[in-house]
């Protein structure tokens, strides 16, 4: 690279490569990162978490970083260029919250970066702002809570306008602005121990060496948190040797609660993804029975086949389906159960993915909510008389749980939701459920993340 980039420049470069792509393309940060993970992972490991920290760090912040800019910007930042944009945000973010980098060597990066990949004017004017920001950010005052509460939760939490006022008005100040406090905690990695090779004790001791800190979830009996591990996930021994898939413990307790696959059995993983939970239906049916995952997706199918032969699992098919479209749901038989982990507004896991909440919009949750209902109405059919239907979404609107489940009971009458009292995977502590059986976290109070899961029994005739 002909210019001033020198190679101990590099994290921060990529960084703002990561963050401009995966907000000026329509794909995810995940898929972005993807995307970007050859030249990640070229990077010195100190080098790679820098970047990562200030991806997503940058991105959970960007709404209180904007308020900052706004102050020392002559331009209003909705009229600088995008990616001249990235470059402040991400220097701001260094110089608030990242204590141990210097502020000259925030600011100059983004100086250089804007001067070799913008233009020069571009170089100016990220100096001008950086220098008087660097110096008086402490000063800029927050919005007025009591004249305009909405728009000092959407600053101070860094969430936008339209979630802030969507939340008061729910929950009001005091809960919001907990909730705010734990969309932007960095949450732990958690993990479910993979039962067909190893238990969770075995597997702790596993970890332990490679982690700062490793512990037991409470609810899950399977599930293992631990922070900041030794090098990536996929590079630990024990995930090379398949002993666990990583997984939030909402998410395993929708599968072993709410599901509770027997050996033995035919489900359908109606909407299967990369096979998060069908390697956990799999592991509970001890690898006997028959699964069949389905998605719209024929790359992630390709994905979950790989991640089954990862597990020990060979009791998965796959099969490319759209709940959309009854006819391609030609199965000629009936499930004992049918999950449908539907795709969703993903409002619940805003801690996990930074970018969300910046791309979606109020009119996603009431889109994707329709989709949904028809969804589970298609997927009701194939279930077996007798058998239990699963709805499960990363997202605590309203619209998409309680709304979705109530349109669905008053349209079919032979489903009525299960209630079960304990399930033997249960680790003994009580699962917060409402008073009609429906599982609602959230991140702030049982630091899982925010999921809603009900399972619906079909009557036996
Ligand atoms: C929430 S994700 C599933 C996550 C997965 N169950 C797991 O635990 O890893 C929703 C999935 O639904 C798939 N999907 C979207 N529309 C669909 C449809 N009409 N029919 C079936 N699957 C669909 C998406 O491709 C996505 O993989």
């Amino acid at each position: 690279m002909e210019n001033n980039i020198t190679v101990e420049h590099e994290p921060r470069q990529l960084a703002w490569m990561v963050l401009k792509e995966s907000t000026l393309s329509q794909k995810t940060l995940d898929q972005t990162l993807e995307a970007f993970s050859l030249p990640l992972e070229s990077l010195k490991k100190r080098d790679r978490a820098l970047a990562n920290a200030l991806i997503h760090g940058t991105l959970r912040w960007k709404g209180h970083l904007d308020w900052i800019i706004a102050a020392f910007s002559r331009t209003k930042p909705e009229q600088v260029d995008p990616e001249v944009m990235w470059l402040l945000r991400m220097a701001l973010f260094q110089i608030i919250h990242m204590d141990k980098i210097p502020t000259s060597a925030a600011v100059n990066t983004a100086v250089n970066v804007a001067k070799f990949h913008i233009h020069k004017g571009a170089a100016g004017f990220t100096n001008a702002v950086l220098r008087k920001a660097a110096t008086h950010w402490q000063s800029v005052a927050p919005p007025d809570p009591d004249l305009t509460p909405e728009l000092f939760v959407a600053v101070e939490k860094s969430i936008p306008l339209w979630l802030a006022r969507r939340w008061i008005t729910r929950f009001g100040m005091e809960k919001t602005m907990a909730l705010g406090d734990a969309v932007n905690e960095i949450p732990p990695i958690t993990l479910r121990v993979n039962t067909l090779k190893t238990c969770r004790d075995d597997l702790i001791n596993a970890l332990s060496s490679h982690a700062h800190r490793v512990w037991q979830t409470p609810y899950s009996s399977l599930g293992i948190s631990l922070k900041k591990p030794s090098m990536p996930i996929h590079e630990l021994p024990a995930f090379k040797a398949g002993e666990f898939q990583v997984q939030d413990e909402a998410a395993q307790l929708v599968t072993a609660r709410f599901l509770d696959p027997q050996p033995g059995e035919r489900i359908l993983d109606a909407c299967a993804g990369l096979g998060g939970k069908t390697g956990h239906i799999a592991q509970l049916m001890e690898n006997r029975g028959t699964i069949v995952a389905g998605d719209t997706d024929p790359g992630k199918l390709n994905q979950l086949d790989q991640e089954m032969k990862r597990l020990g699992i060979d009791m998965v098919s796959t099969r490319k389906i759209n709940l959309l479209k009854t006819e391609t749901l030609d199965f000629n038989t009936h499930f004992h159960r049918v999950l449908v982990d539907a795709p969703c507004s993903g409002l619940g896991v805003l801690r996990r993915n930074p970018d969300t909440r910046w791309k979606r919009t109020k009119k996603d949750v009431a889109r994707l909510a329709v989709r949904q209902e028809k969804m589970l109405f298609n997927a009701a059919d194939l279930v077996a008389p007798g058998g239990t239907l699963v709805y499960a979404v990363c997202s605590c609107e309203p619209r998409e749980n309680q709304t979705v489940i109530q349109n669905f009971l008053d349209r079919k009458k032979e489903f009525t939701i299960k209630v079960k009292a304990a399930s033997p995977h249960d680790s003994g502590t009580p699962l917060p459920l409402s008073p009609q059986g429906m599982f609602c976290t959230w991140p702030d109070a049982l630091e899982m993340d925010g999921f809603f899961a009900v399972a619906l029994q079909r009557k036996k005739s």
